[in-house]
């Protein structure tokens, strides 16, 4: 158990990362109390039921009152309804981030809404898995994962730095970026990863001369990581591609580019080509593994650290 780093935690929207903070921030002992408001009944009353905060709220703004730390858990689609909805009740002095998977979007959405005195951070923790829903969460989802931020030109340094702390009390490793730059390098190493899962798998299913049944019966490992990410939300993804859309395209342009250039040595032969390329890559892969960053099967992996404690 920590000292609480505060007396009263908000956290709005209870899905696989809202969930997985509260189960930390109780695991813990980082806050006093831990307000819960997310916005159907439903999901509600499972958060109760799981026991993950102290108090459950429907409405956003009453959740939000006399907490110093809000944390908003939400599809980014969702973060300028929250936004307006939370404004006329933060506390002065309070700090209120997000863990939104694109942010220039997200900043555009919330910033202009927040009241002077109040910090807003946005932030972004790079762990998950292709769950949703409360039940979806788990203790030490962050554990050595990256949590990046990009704070705004103006932001107040002790709050970032009492921000930082919550998330390396989580254990998660702390970066910061410029918006612009972060929406660029998710959309290579995350968004594109999600919309080619979705295509392949979607490709596969089209298949007139290859059935359904086979795709299923024979799937190789390969094609079972993708459908691993295609099972993802599509709310989520969705928001995802709608609000990352520059960077999106600017990636999918280049590696559609590139698999041009890939598809013209299969169809010449040019063995050289295909060796050259598959040899770089897969140096690629070893830097990944040496840095100690291979995640394979994030989720089983997490759930059996957590089954040895
Ligand atoms: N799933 C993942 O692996 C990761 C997701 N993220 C980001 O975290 C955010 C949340 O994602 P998840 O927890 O995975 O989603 P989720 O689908 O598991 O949970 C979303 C929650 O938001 C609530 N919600 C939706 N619209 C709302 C609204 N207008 N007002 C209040 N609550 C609302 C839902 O009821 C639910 O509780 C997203 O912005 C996503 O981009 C970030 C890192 C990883
Ligand atoms: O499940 C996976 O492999 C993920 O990549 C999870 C994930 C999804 C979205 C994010 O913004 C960060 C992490």
């Amino acid at each position: 158990m920590s000292t609480p780093l505060f007396d009263r935690i908000a956290l709005i929207g209870i899905g696989l990362i809202g969930s997985s903070i509260a189960r930390d921030v109780k695991e813990l002992g980082l806050a006093g109390e831990v307000v819960i408001s997310t916005r159907s009944a439903e999901t509600l009353k499972r958060a109760e039921e799981l026991a993950l905060g102290t108090h459950y709220v429907s409405s956003a703004a009453d959740a939000v009152k006399d907490a110093d730390l809000v944390i908003v858990s939400v599809p980014v689609g969702a973060s300028e309804a929250v936004a307006r909805q939370i404004a006329g009740s933060l506390k002065a002095g309070a700090i209120v981030t997000d863990v939104g998977s694109t942010k220039a979007s997200v900043i555009a959405q919330m910033a202009p809404h927040m009241p002077e005195g109040v910090h807003f951070i946005p932030g972004h923790p790079l762990a998950g898995t292709e769950k949703s829903g409360p039940d979806a969460g788990f203790v030490g989802l962050f554990r050595d994962r990256w949590c990046i931020f990009t704070p705004l030109p103006d932001t107040d340094q002790a709050a970032l730095d009492t921000l930082k702390s919550f998330w390396m009390a989580l254990g998660s490793r702390i970066d910061e970026m410029d918006p612009q730059h972060h929406d660029k390098v998710l959309a290579i190493v995350s968004h594109l990863p999600h919309i080619i899962a979705y295509n392949i798998v979607g490709t596969a299913d089209d298949l007139e001369t290859v059935t359904d049944a086979e795709v299923i019966k024979y799937s190789a490992s390969g094609f079972r990581d993708f459908t691993r990410l295609a099972a993802s939300d599509p709310t989520m993804w969705r928001d995802v591609c709608l609000h990352n859309k520059d960077a999106i395209l600017e990636m999918l342009a280049r590696f559609s580019e590139d698999l041009a250039y890939l598809q013209r040595a299969i169809r010449w032969g040019e063995g050289d080509k295909l060796f050259e390329l598959f040899t770089r890559t897969r140096a690629i892969r070893r830097s990944i593994v040496q840095a100690g960053q291979d995640v394979d099967a994030p989720d089983f992996g997490r759930h059996s650290l957590d089954a040895k404690k």
